[in-house]
């Protein structure tokens, strides 16, 4: 409609047009033309937009008409209007369609509609999903950067501690959490060995069990141990087997000195969670003399009314073999220092398992990941960098006590990929080398970083 009605504009303006203008009217027949073109002598330079060698027909999107300003008082520029595209408003055309077609195009219309709104709607998740996708990465961040400082960097505390505890001195809590998925194992563990944490190992003893963290104060060491097996989908397994599972499970807990059972009190509260009872059901009343259990009702951030938890409080006060209950919100902290004390005030005499400054190789290559990433947001703007994914390709210690470090940058999109790497590679360029300097000087080493960026 837009270009129609500028078109009738420049017409009635063609005929008023005076002889001195700079109006070429050869332009304006041309653009207009359904009919053949008169042949126009090879100086004027539209000639040479003429496609059609018998002198007919005419192709508009030859004419470089978006940089055309007219001249005639009107303030936009003709938009050239691709082969493709329609000139009409949809809004419009439904309403045609709709008076000439009736009722089925009524359909039709109906359709469409429902088709952008649902587009709108992926649109959307998608936006969430990338947002849900950042905000893991951020914890994440998070993490690594209180692994970092605290190993990096203990303070004078930390190294007067560490020297001063002997090994006769030194007291061990060995702490098993036991949750159903999404109960917040993870993020309480983060929360009490964020800001202590002296080392992070995948694996120690056992090979089901996975060191969540380890927290270093005085002379006391506590690791957080996670407990897979205990909690499992039991759909399509024969009753027996997951006996077995279960019972093998409780059997190797049995090592900790302490186990904390953690549920979502707000999840608990709205949509029970059978799992958590038949969980504290399966471990029984009866307690391993050497072990203490403690029950943490996690999340209460997200309950509004506090009589609400007195209630579940209330429901789990007369459980047989529980030595303590917290009310806790791991990822804010509420309730965690109480949890904290009481866990320290547990630890038994025995020498510690971790070394509490020694940087363990994954805490370095989580602090790898995440110096770079930190250079690429300093470096990449927009929105590439939630698009983009980040990978530790190879990691090796070399004999010369070098690391030599692979991570690669994978994107979809070439333009994506152009953008990273800038003109003749400067930015890829300098988000290496500023990466790799604070690399060498927290590590302490020679630091051979290679980035790569790739399509997928
Ligand atoms: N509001 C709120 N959210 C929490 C709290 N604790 C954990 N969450 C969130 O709950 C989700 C699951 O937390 P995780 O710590 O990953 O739970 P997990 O038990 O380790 O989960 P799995 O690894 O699946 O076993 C995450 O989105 C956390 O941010 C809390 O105290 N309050």
């Amino acid at each position: 409609m837009k270009a129609l009605r500028l078109i009738q504009t420049l017409a009635n303006h063609s005929s008023k047009t005076p002889k001195n203008s700079n109006l070429n009217p050869t332009f304006l027949s041309r653009f207009f033309s359904s009919q053949p073109l008169q042949e126009t002598p090879a100086s004027e330079s539209e000639e040479t937009h003429i496609t059609d060698t018998n002198g007919f027909g005419f192709d508009s999107s030859h004419y470089e008409l978006p940089n055309v300003t007219l001249g005639l008082g009107l303030d936009e520029a003709i938009t050239p209007v691709s082969n493709a595209e329609s000139t009409w408003d949809e809004k419009y055309r439904w309403k045609v369609n709709k008076t000439i077609f009736g009722e089925e195009h009524e359909k039709l219309v109906k359709d469409k509609k429902e088709k952008l709104v649902k587009e709108k709607k992926k649109k959307k998740s998608k936006k969430e999903r990338m947002m849900e996708q950042e905000e893991k990465r951020h914890r994440a961040a998070i993490l690594s950067k209180a692994l970092l400082e605290a190993a990096v960097a203990p303070t004078d505390e930390d190294e007067d501690d560490v020297e001063a505890v002997k090994m006769e001195d030194q007291l061990s809590l060995s702490v098993g959490i036991i949750g159903a998925p999404n109960a917040g194992k993870s993020a309480l563990t983060n929360f009490m060995v964020g800001t202590k944490v002296a080392a992070v190992s995948r694996k120690t003893n056992t090979t089901t069990h996975e060191v969540l963290g380890v927290m270093t104060k005085g002379k006391t060491q506590i690791c957080f141990f996670d407990t897979p097996g205990l909690i499992m989908r039991t759909n399509g397994l024969p009753k027996s087997d997951i006996r077995v599972r279960v019972e093998s499970a409780l059997s190797s807990v049995d090592l900790y000195d302490m186990l904390v059972v953690i549920f979502d009190v707000h999840r608990h509260l709205t949509r029970p969670d059978k799992r958590v009872v038949g969980l504290i059901k399966q471990m029984g009343s009866e307690v391993n003399p050497k072990q203490k259990r403690i029950l943490c009702m996690n999340k209460v951030d997200l309950v509004e009314k506090k009589k609400d938890l007195l209630k579940v409080a209330d429901q789990f006060k007369d459980l047989p073999g529980y030595e303590k209950y917290f009310m806790i919100s791991g990822l804010k902290g509420s309730g965690v220092k109480d949890l904290v004390q009481y866990l320290m005030e547990q630890a038994v005499k025995r020498p510690w398992d971790e070394d509490p400054l020694i940087m363990t190789q994954d805490v370095m290559k989580n602090i790898s990941l995440e110096v770079v990433r930190e250079k690429f947001l300093d470096h990449i703007h927009q929105e590439i960098p939630y698009d983009v994914e980040h990978r530790l390709i190879d990691w090796k210690e070399l004999r010369d006590g070098s690391i030599r470090i692979e991570q690669h940058f994978i994107t979809d999109k070439l333009s994506q990929r152009k953008i990273i790497v800038g003109k003749n590679g400067s930015k890829i360029g300098r988000i290496g080398v500023e990466a790799n300097e604070e690399l060498r000087s927290i590590f302490k080493r020679n630091v051979h970083l290679i980035l790569l960026v790739r399509l997928k």
